[in-house]
């Protein structure tokens, strides 16, 4: 079963076809311009598709990169609107967002910090009780301690209220453990679509004497040569190798790295 489907074709997007589970958490991950944000407007029904088409089951929140609020509204004010916005509306959700983050309901958008008023649109939009959550590169204004604390809260969301997420990040040390499932786009090409513990199994960084041909079968993400020595990045699913060689598995950083300088 997929709570969200897309097989899209949009500008720079070229035929980019997945589906997703309920419940899931996915990071978007691409090089800039790689057509994330455009893919997240599609799916929020933002941007029609130049072909294809796209769903989502259920009600959809989408907090944009930029994150458009009015300036001159107080932190209140903008409850107040999510109020009269949604049909759907939690107000103990909303405003639990702002405590646990200390942002100050008195105060203009403004006269915001960037992180705050990453705060305000994130609590904007579970306030509305989405079944599905698109943020467009959510972290990228948080310090360090908030980004984690932001990807916890947002995890518990997804565990306690079955909410299914989709957010867009160029910080790819920090979606190990987070996401379960990779989307990596290139150049508007979907290249690696999956779970990211089957993706961890299947990937095998085999080094040893220099070779021109990849010692193990399997599709070869990258091959690089020293004046002795190469190294294959090769989906072997694991496959065992003899000495001189050796074997071992890829941080998801190392395989997102290895793939986009493939298609680089
Ligand atoms: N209105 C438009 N008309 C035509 N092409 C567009 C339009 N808006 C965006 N694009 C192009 O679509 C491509 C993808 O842009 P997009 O903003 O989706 O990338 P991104 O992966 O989100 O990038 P970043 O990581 O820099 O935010 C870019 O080449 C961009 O120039």
């Amino acid at each position: 079963m997929s709570v969200v489907a897309a097989d899209v074709s949009k500008w720079a997007l070229r035929n980019v076809s997945f589906e997703l589970p309920p419940g899931s958490v996915t990071a978007m991950v691409g090089a800039n311009g790689s057509g994330k944000s455009t893919l997240l407007n599609v799916l929020a029904g933002h941007l029609p598709p130049d072909w294809g088409h796209s769903s989502i089951a259920g009600r959809v929140a989408y907090v944009p990169q930029h994150k458009p609020m009015y300036k001159s509204f107080k932190v209140a004010d903008v409850l107040q609107f999510g109020r009269r916005m949604n049909d759907v509306w939690d107000e103990e959700r909303a405003d639990g967002w702002l405590t646990r983050f200390k942002v100050p309901r008195r105060l203009q958008i403004g006269d915001l910090s960037g992180g705050q008023r990453t705060h305000v649109t994130l609590a904007l939009a579970l306030g509305a009780r989405p079944d599905v959550l698109l943020l467009d590169e959510p972290l990228a204004e948080l310090d360090p301690l908030a980004r984690q604390k932001v990807m916890r809260e947002l995890l518990t969301e997804v565990n306690d209220n079955g909410m299914t997420l989709i957010f867009s990040t160029h910080v790819v040390a920090e979606i190990g453990g987070v996401a379960d499932r990779l989307l990596l786009l290139s150049n508007g090409r979907l290249l690696v679509n999956g779970d990211t513990d089957e993706l961890l199994e299947e990937h095998v960084l085999y080094t040893g004497p220099h070779a021109s041909k990849s010692p193990v079968e399997g599709p070869v993400v990258l091959a690089k040569h020293g004046k002795s020595q190469s190294s294959y990045l090769v989906r072997s699913g694991g496959a065992r190798i003899d000495e001189p060689w050796t074997a071992r598995y890829v941080t998801l950083e190392e395989l997102v790295v290895a793939h986009l300088e493939r298609a680089a």
